[in-house]
């Protein structure tokens, strides 16, 4: 592992990683990798998740595709230096913010959108000029090793590297010394991330789980509201971290929306869910046997139907949900369900306030006022009005937690962002020295009154300011001169 680090550190200390001209043939290259090789990452992601090719095309494919082509559009200028705003005494100077790469960048993934959760941030990473080792989860094995098989035949093999394994090899990368550690997973183990990302002061991007509400208003048309939730909680079969985890409504909707979402899953599904094309599965038998565990002593209102042998678990609601019992207190990433009844929308708030951040809010209402006081008075990683899911799509928004569902974000720009330093450059020339006078010791009343004068104005470029401010500053130079 360290010897692999190392040759990827040499390679990036090598410079060839930085041209603006390799990120983009890098980008292309990747983009030629999921292009030429679809059908075989389509069966990798089909046999993982118990899915079929057209829905691993649409949760995931599509997602790469986007990104990659919104860096190859927007890269020259994301990556070129941005003018800063100068004082009086930088003013005949170049002040400039330019981004560069962190280094070499650990990507670690999860198993419930394999492609996605690795590719996206490997995309933010090559965009900005890193070099990166990306570790898939162990647990969707066959993306695992299809992207074994791919990346290396695509990108260049001294600067992009992926390692497969468990715990026992994370563990291993985690000694390593990255310049940044953006990982996908569990809260507890993006503790163990950060401990051993804080040995090295290694910057990290940590996106993890938590349960996210989403509260239906009294004032709502609950046909589109049960649709949209309907598809959001059972796509990948509720293994999705932004699926909305619970409901919140009164009490008096709580029947309504189960029949709606009732009749919904039928018209998704069809009669025969398990037939359906479109229901995937759960991962394994310990996320079944854990799903299983929160049925226990609730009113299953809908579905609650299981197959051990095939992972199979039906789409679920539960109702009258105390918000003590087990299924509240933990993500549930299954397809269930739970309604808790609250008052009224100040009840809901306090409700989604008295816990954790969660990774994302949903409101739906006919009142835009509503949805905008929710918005203001709660917390969340990312928030979508009358829908679900969706604000993941747009890669203008920034992708990420607060609080305990997570640290930084990424996509479109905030993926290069999230890679990359942004490094003030100041360039100053060797005239001038009787203005520079006033930072000199001995240090007097009027230096800092001067100081005060120079350094608390701002100056913008307009054409007359800036002649304006020449003037003055000429002016000045001279009484200073004078002066200190
Ligand atoms: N915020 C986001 O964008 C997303 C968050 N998630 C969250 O991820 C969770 C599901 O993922 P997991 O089951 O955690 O995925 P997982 O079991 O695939 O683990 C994630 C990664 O952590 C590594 N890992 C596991 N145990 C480790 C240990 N003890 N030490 C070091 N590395 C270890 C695995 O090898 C894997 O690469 C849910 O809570 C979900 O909400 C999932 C997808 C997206
Ligand atoms: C056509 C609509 C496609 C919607 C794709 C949604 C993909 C959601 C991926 C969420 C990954 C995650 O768990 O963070």
């Amino acid at each position: 592992m360290e010897r692999q680090v190392l040759r990827l550190r040499q390679a990036f200390r090598s410079g060839r990683s930085r041209p603006l001209r390799f990120r983009l043939q890098q980008l292309e290259a990747l983009r030629r990798m999921v292009q030429e090789r679809e059908k075989e990452i389509l069966a990798a992601i089909a046999a993982d998740l118990s899915k079929s090719e057209l829905n691993a095309y649409s949760h995931e494919v599509i997602t790469i595709l986007g990104e990659i082509d919104f860096m190859l559009g927007n890269l020259p200028e994301l990556a070129s230096a941005r003018p800063a705003k100068k004082n009086l005494l930088t003013m005949m100077d170049e002040a400039y913010v330019q981004p560069e790469p962190l280094g070499v960048v650990l990507i670690i993934g999860a198993w419930n959108y394999p492609f996605v959760l690795t590719m996206q941030p490997l995309v933010g990473a090559i965009a900005a000029g890193n070099a990166a080792i990306v570790k898939p989860s162990e647990l969707s094995e066959n993306t695992a090793k299809i992207l074994a098989e791919l990346l290396p035949q695509y990108l260049d093999q001294d600067l992009y590297a992926i390692v497969n394994g468990g715990i026992p090899e994370t563990t291993e990368l985690l000694k390593q010394r990255f310049d940044h550690i953006l990982y996908t997973g569990n809260t507890a183990v993006g503790k163990i991330v950060m401990e051993a990302a804080a040995k090295h002061l290694t910057p990290v991007t940590l996106e993890l789980g938590g349960k996210s509400p989403c509260y239906i208003d009294r004032d709502c048309d609950l046909d589109v509201a049960c649709r949209r939730i309907a598809w959001g909680k059972y796509m990948n079969c509720g293994q999705t971290c932004i699926a909305p985890d619970y409901i919140l409504c009164e009490a008096s909707l709580q029947n309504q929306i189960v029949q709606k979402i009732k009749e919904t899953v039928k018209d998704f599904y069809g009669e025969n869910i398990k037939a359906s094309p479109d229901y995937e599965r759960i991962i394994n038998l310990r996320h079944f046997k854990r799903l299983q565990s929160l049925l226990k002593g609730q009113k299953i209102a809908f579905g609650g139907e299981m197959d051990e042998a095939t992972r199979y678990l039906a789409p679920t609601i539960l109702t009258d949900v105390d918000p003590n019992s087990k299924v509240m207190q933990e993500e549930i990433f299954g397809p269930i369900l739970p309604i808790v009844s609250v008052k009224n929308v100040d009840e809901a708030i306090n409700f989604i306030n008295d816990r954790e951040k969660p990774l994302a809010l949903y409101v739906f209402s006919r009142n835009n006022k509503l949805i905008k006081r929710v918005i203001d008075e709660t917390s969340s990683g990312g928030v979508t009005g009358n829908d679900v899911i969706m604000h993941f799509t747009v890669n203008s928004l920034p992708f990420g937690g607060v609080g305990a569902s997570g640290m930084g974000a990424y996509h479109g720009k905030y993926s290069f962002d999230t890679f990359s330093h942004q490094r003030p450059c100041l360039l100053k020339g060797l005239k001038g020295e009787s203005v520079n006078k006033l930072r000199y010791p001995p240090n007097s009343e009027s230096k800092v009154s001067w100081a005060k004068f120079f350094l608390l104005k701002q100056f913008n470029k307009g054409r007359l300011g800036m002649l304006l401010f020449v003037c003055l500053v000429a002016v000045a130079a001279v009484i200073v001169k004078d002066q200190l």
